[in-house]
């Protein structure tokens, strides 16, 4: 073995070779205490001790190891060094909400810095754990572990894939190959970064490179506008202005998929998991992947995107773009998706990129704000209902059985397809949260139990703006599902699709069916909407 380790532990069996050639290479000597917290890295691990205590100091790690400070949130842009570039033999790349080969700012820096990478993947224990391994979510991410392993092999890598918490098997991957750097992204949500805090502790010798301002997986990162005039204003909390200020700043350069990936011959891996191997997946979810992504981007660029400004509040499938499970994984680039809609121009593109930047809106909200996942982000003192009658309702909902045809067919497409269309999401939220009055946490839930796309920052913060208690500036509109359902799905196609017992209706009454519901098997309506108003401005109080 090129490498002296044993792939089953993370005990290394001989010195690595790259310490030796590293060494070979360097001729200057290392700073004080280089070497002594070169090894104290190696050594402690997540998990106690790894290393075999004694080696001498100068042979465990190659010179001039630093902390470098690419870490903490709004600290300068990484930069590689030419002298680390020449030192560094073997570099982690740690994919997470990032799984493409194309644009990839951390797996380009890390080629530019090491001889080889060991791009890594962990199913982390503490998303199942935190009940984020939603099956329509797991399937989609199979696809994209497979392909994502492809694109590795097609130029000359593959993918190591670890289960477990993510920190100690990106401790145990660095102890393996001997790896002095790791790459990853930066993430918006409370879990990403606690999960960046804790790996630049157990990797405090190392150069754990945080990529915050690169944009990876944002178009623009958060942070990078804040509004003027407010020393203590870390993100927008109003999307217009938001907009204005993203609207006008440059992109980064988009950056090409690398030739050659060369990874060391011995991390072992995990078998790839399989689409089919999870069970529970709706029938009509998404397939992932990168080839997937890039490919529906193209189509909807040259056949949907002139149309979008007026089909893009439409309930039908084929009226917006379906992009969001690849943009939410990463298999596509948020600035190669705003950089070609932006070429591409026109009143459909300006308004698709709009919609891209609500995303990043979001995420800057959630970084700034991570307890905004579950605590409301401007308290409205709700008195959400609860017990018996509110339970019964909320199930209603959830089956798709609460006798408004418009909310019913998209809560029995969302389990169907595990997707919805943006107006059927505002549609049955604001349902849910105003007609019904029960808390947004209980929807939020339900959809990302579902939701192929399901993002924290996106959900819950769409669930909050919904529910008046996030970034909406009128946070008392309720909309009324018939006249909605009339305007959005003005021929009732829609809901005959998703709501069988509606089938022989036609449009004049499909979307109020009154008294032919009982005679067709359909359910009367769960609560009056006037009164289902009235009580959620009283609550509101
Ligand atoms: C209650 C509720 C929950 C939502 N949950 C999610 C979620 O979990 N994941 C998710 O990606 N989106 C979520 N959205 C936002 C939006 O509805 C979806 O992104 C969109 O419907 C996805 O379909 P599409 O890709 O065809 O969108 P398109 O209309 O083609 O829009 C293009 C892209 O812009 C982004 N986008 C569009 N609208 C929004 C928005 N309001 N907020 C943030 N990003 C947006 C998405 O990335 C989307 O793919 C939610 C909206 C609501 C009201």
């Amino acid at each position: 073995m090129r490498r002296g380790y044993d792939a089953q532990t993370t005990r290394l069996a001989a010195l690595p070779e790259w310490v030796k050639a590293g060494r070979a290479r360097f001729r200057r000597s290392p700073p004080e205490g280089a070497n002594r917290r070169a090894r104290r890295a190696v050594t402690r691990g997540p998990r106690g001790p790894v290393h075999p205590a004694g080696r001498p100091a100068g042979q465990l790690y190659p010179p001039r190891l630093s902390t470098v400070a690419t870490g903490p949130r709004g600290c300068a842009p990484p930069r590689i060094s030419l002298e680390h570039a020449q030192l560094t033999a073997t570099a982690v790349v740690l994919f997470t909400a990032d799984l493409r080969v194309h644009d990839h700012p951390p797996l380009r820096a890390a080629l530019r810095a090491a001889d080889e990478v060991v791009p890594l993947f962990v199913l982390d224990d503490g998303v199942r754990k935190a009940g984020f391994d939603a099956p329509n979510r797991m399937a989609f991410l199979a696809d994209c572990l497979t392909a994502l392993d492809a694109g590795l092999r097609d130029r000359g890598g593959r993918l190591v894939l670890r289960a477990g918490d993510v920190v100690e098997e990106v401790c145990r991957t660095v102890v393996q190959t001997g790896a002095a750097e790791v790459h990853v992204s930066a993430g918006s949500s409370g879990y990403a970064q606690r999960r960046e805090a804790r790996l630049r502790r157990a990797l405090a010798d190392l150069r754990v490179r945080l990529y915050v301002h690169d944009a990876v997986q944002t178009a623009l990162p958060p942070g990078a506008v804040v509004p003027a005039g407010s020393a203590r204003a870390d993100h927008y909390a109003v999307f217009t202005p938001y907009h204005r200020r993203w609207a006008a700043e440059r992109l980064r350069d988009c950056l090409p998929a690398p030739r050659r990936i060369p990874v060391p011959p011995g991390p072992g891996s995990l078998p790839l998991p399989e689409r089919r191997a999870v069970a529970g997946v709706s029938p009509g979810a998404a397939r992932g992947g990168e080839p997937e992504g890039r490919r529906l981007l193209t189509a909807w660029l040259r056949n949907g995107l002139a149309d979008y400004a007026a089909t893009a509040d439409r309930l039908d499938d084929a009226a917006t773009s379906g992009l969001s499970p690849h943009l939410h994984f990463g298999t596509l680039s948020p600035v190669e998706t705003v950089a070609r809609a932006r070429k591409a121009g026109g009143a459909g593109a300006e308004a698709f990129v709009r919609q891209l930047c609500w995303r990043d809106f979001h995420h800057q909200v959630l970084a700034a704000r991570p307890d905004a996942a579950t605590a409301d982000y401007r308290p409205r003192r709700d008195r959400w209902r609860t017990g018996p009658a509110a339970d019964r309702d909320a199930e209603a909902w959830r089956q798709g059985r609460t006798g408004y045809p418009v909310i019913d067919a998209a809560m029995r497409q969302l389990a169907h397809d595990g997707r919805l269309p943006g107006r059927a999401r505002l549609l049955t939220a604001s349902f849910l949260t105003k007609t019904l009055y029960v808390d947004w946490r209980t929807g939020a839930a339900h959809f990302l139990s579902l939701l192929t796309d399901g993002d924290i920052a996106a959900n819950q913060l769409n669930w909050q703006w919904t529910a008046g208690t996030g970034t909406d500036t009128r946070p008392n509109r309720v909309l009324n599902p018939r006249l909605q359902a009339k305007r959005h799905d003005p021929d009732g196609s829609y809901v005959r699709r998703w709501v069988p017992e509606l089938t022989t209706l036609p449009a004049g009454v499909v979307h109020e069916p009154g008294g032919l519901a009982a005679s067709l098997g359909y359910p009367d309506p769960v609560v009056d909407l006037a009164e289902g108003r009235d009580r959620f401005l009283r609550g509101r109080g």
